[in-house]
Parts: structure tokens; sequence; C-alpha cells
């Protein structure tokens, strides 16, 4: 079978998208994890899937799985490519998706820049899958001989966050994948570095599930602003350097939804046989 896609990129966050006519035509994990290997593969760090709309009020469903096969509820990053593609396509400035993690309305900026609305972060340990009693700020979280600090929410899909003091030392190869692996998260977790730079300024590196850590993480960069605020430590528009560039994300606060605005590039059309 032929597929045609489309490779795009958020940040360096990068991505294959590709329609599909109904669920049954989307790849398996293990065909789309063939396909994530940089060397005998495309390469890229998710795949999205384009559906046709699920609700009347929308004009696409897409899904979103890993590099390693899994299929995951939300992509930040992602949700902005597919927008400007589906967008563009449309000839449309705005846009209503929808996916397993929620509805996204997205906005073609003028600038060339597109904002996404990410919803409502969830606190509740429940979605984000760890097993805390009751809902605090921040959770002792033990990792071998250390006793970790972290933040858990949800923008779709399950974050960790942890403050460091500077996300250049930050021990993201350790303790990423010891985090993203941890019993108390029932189905992993992506792992975010915070270094508060200002009230309004954040650096950030992010250990995602499922491909380790990214140049980007647009979820992680939500989810981390919403900790930020949510200690006291952040203003409501905050920007977020990343390894690969700059995020704005913008919370009013618990219940409101959280926007963010970056770019969505395309590199280039392809074909590839499965
Ligand atoms: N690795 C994430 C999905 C992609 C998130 C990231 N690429 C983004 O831009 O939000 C997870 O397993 O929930």
């Amino acid at each position: 079978m032929l597929l045609r896609f489309t490779k795009m990129h958020g940040l360096g966050n990068d991505f294959i998208v590709f329609d599909a006519p109904s669920d049954d035509a989307v790849p398996d994990g293990a065909a789309l994890k063939q396909l994530a290997d940089r060397r005998t593969g495309i390469g890229f760090d998710q795949a999205l899937v384009l559906l046709p709309p699920r609700a009347k009020d929308t004009d696409v469903y897409y899904r979103i799985f890993n590099a390693d096969g899994s299929e995951v509820e939300q992509c930040g990053n992602g949700a902005r490519c597919v927008g400007k593609l589906v967008a563009e396509k449309l000839a449309r400035q705005d846009l209503h998706m929808d996916s397993l993690g929620g509805r996204v309305d997205v906005q073609l900026r003028k600038d060339g820049l597109v904002s996404v609305d990410m919803g409502i972060p969830d606190f509740t340990p429940a979605a984000v899958g760890f097993d805390a009693t009751r809902e605090a700020d921040v959770y002792p979280l033990r990792v071998g001989e250390s006793e970790l600090q972290i933040s858990a929410v949800s923008m779709g899909n399950p974050h960790a966050v942890m403050r460091v003091p500077s996300v250049s030392e930050a021990p993201v190869d350790t303790l990423g994948p010891a985090v993203e692996n941890h019993p108390r998260f029932a189905n992993r977790t992506n792992v975010g570095f915070l270094e508060v730079v200002s009230r309004t300024h954040i650096r950030l590196r992010v250990f995602e599930r499922g491909v380790g850590e990214t140049l980007a993480c647009g979820t992680g960069a939500c989810a981390a602003v919403a900790v930020g605020r949510r200690l006291g430590l952040l203003d409501e528009e905050v920007t977020v350097d990343a390894l690969g560039g700059r995020l704005v994300i913008r919370w009013p606060g618990p219940g409101e939804h959280l926007w963010m605005t970056g770019p969505a590039i395309t590199v280039f059309e392809g074909t590839v046989t499965l």
C-alpha cells in the first residue's frame, strides 16, 4: 500500500501527517514504529492521522501515534501542524478539530504563526493516571535513592513537571526515563524539566513518553506553564524557550482555556510503501 504523507515540524518536534478514510485504514503501531526509525524509516517523533470529522461542528478528527507506536491523546506541536495543513487546504483562517484528548480550535495568524486552544489543564491525579489519593500542587516521588518533587497535570495527555535550577544541567537522560516509566503512572507520563527565568519567561526540556527527549513539546509547554501558574510563579502570558525554539502560552487561570502560539512548518511531501 502506497502512503502519501506530509513531513512537518513545530520547533523541531517532527511529524508525518497523512489522511486515512477510516480507522481500519490506519496502519498499526508496529508499522508506524518502523516508519519512525530515523535510519531505516522516514523518521519522526509522532505520526498524525487525519480522519473524517466525528462531531458535526468539527472539521477534522486526528489521531496521534508516538515513535514507539503507542497511540496517545494529544500533541500540541502536532495540533498546530494539522491545523495549518487542513485550514490551508480548506482556505480557512480558523478550524475546529477533535482528537482523543478533546477539542482543539485553531487560528492561523497573519504573521504565519498558529494559535491553538489546548483546553483546560486538569490537575486531578486520575486524569494524569497518577496514583495519588488526593490532589496536591506538588507530590514526593521516590526514584532510586532520591525523592523528587513533581507536579502532575493532564493536557489530555499526562505530564509530570519538576522544577530545576537550570535546564542545561538537568539530568534529563536519567530522570526522564525513570519518571516516564514510574509505576505510579498507570499509562506512563511525559516528563518536563522547568526552569523559571522570570514571571513571564521559562526554559523547558521535555523527555516525552514514547519518544525520549524532543526539541520541543507543545503539551509539555502548556503543562509547565499551568504548573508554574498554579505554584504562583508565573503570570498569565509566558514565553517558553524549548531547545528547538520559542512558544507563547496564555492561561488566565483555573477553569479557563489555555492557548498556545507557535510555528508549524511543512518540510516536504513524500510517499512510502507499507
Ligand atoms: N509524547 C506525548 C505525545 C506528543 C506530545 C508532544 N509532541 C506535543 O507537542 O505535545 C505523549 O505520549 O503524551
